[in-house]
């Protein structure tokens, strides 16, 4: 009841306004802690720089029309960390989920693992270039689980038919990834089957990339406002995936199949949480990372 909302009685208002108190006292503690360590490298050598010490150097000096600097860099920062958590986490999840279920997909990304990086050393990531069945799988698990199932809200700029519709100009539309991704016309002929190998040379999605070029496939959205993240994420999630699959014996809880239920949402979630079991598969001193 929309005249209501002022009353807020289910208490979303509150909440959110409580969430983003939170938020703003950690990002202010990371600004100032970032800060100081700037501060205490004046004297000494460099330390590591991360996101944020780079958003603090670009902005020094800049005139942001009036906008504190704080405020736009913790901005971006929680943009990214909004942007970037859920989405690489969900995705990494659905894909774990799927080959717990489907046996033989693992044992073949484990088969080109052990052929291309072998068994006495870490999957690095200039190893993930030659992993051309794990980026197949990586690919396939976005496609049946978009983890931004109808992208974002975008309004069209002009008049437009869409599917024989008259869209004018203005119009919010959402764009139904998941349906798309699952479009039987585009996805001939087992459009709900998890099988990796169509992405593969002589499959029929052969070259089709997460780019937002071939309209059938767009995880990452397409055109100038697709995600701006894909460069990073796509390559990441590949090798954090290839060192999980590549360093631990995976299993469920009793070997029971993985419940595949997806919840309703803007982010595609679980509505089984996932339980694994690992065990390590290489020698020992390949788990002391750094
Ligand atoms: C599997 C991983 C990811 C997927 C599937 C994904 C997907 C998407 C999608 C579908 C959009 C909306 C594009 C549109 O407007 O049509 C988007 C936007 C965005 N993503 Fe990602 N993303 C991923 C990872 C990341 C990461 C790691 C970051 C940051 C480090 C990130 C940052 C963003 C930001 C900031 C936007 C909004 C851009 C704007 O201002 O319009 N994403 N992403």
């Amino acid at each position: 009841v929309p005249w209501l909302e002022w009353l807020d009685l289910q208490g979303y208002i509150k909440a959110m306004k409580r969430t983003s108190k939170e938020l703003e006292a950690v990002l202010v503690t990371w600004i100032e802690e970032h800060r100081q360590k700037k501060r205490d490298e004046t004297d000494n050598a460099e330390g590591e720089q991360d996101f944020m010490d780079a958003m603090l150097s670009s902005m020094e000096g800049v005139d942001l029309a009036g906008l504190d600097t704080d405020t736009a860099i913790n901005a971006t920062v929680l943009n990214m960390v909004a942007g970037g958590m859920d989405t690489s986490s969900f995705t990494m999840t659905w894909t774990l989920a799927l080959l717990l279920n489907h046996r033989p997909v693992l044992d073949k990304v484990r088969r080109e693992l052990d052929l291309h990086v072998g068994t006495a050393r870490n999957v690095e990531e200039k190893d993930v270039a030659n992993l051309v069945y794990l980026q197949a799988v990586v690919k396939e698990s976005m496609r049946l689980y978009p983890v931004g199932p109808l992208s974002v809200p975008h309004e069209s700029t002009a008049d437009c038919q869409v599917g024989g519709y008259h869209i004018p100009a203005g119009t919010r539309l959402l764009t139904n990834l998941w349906k798309l991704h699952r479009d039987p016309q585009v996805w001939c002929p087992d459009p709900e089957e998890f099988r990796p190998e169509r992405f593969l040379a002589g499959g029929e999605a052969e070259g089709v990339e997460v780019r937002g070029q071939q309209f059938g496939f767009m995880p990452f959205g397409s055109g100038r406002w697709m995600c701006p993240a894909v460069n990073l994420a796509q390559p990441l999630i590949q090798l954090i995936l290839a060192r999980l699959f590549h360093e631990f014996e995976l299993g469920t809880p009793g070997g029971a199949p993985v419940d595949m239920g997806e919840g309703l949402g803007l982010a595609l979630t679980k509505t089984v949480p996932l339980e694994v079991l690992i065990t390590p598969r290489l020698s020992s001193h390949l788990y002391h990372h750094q």
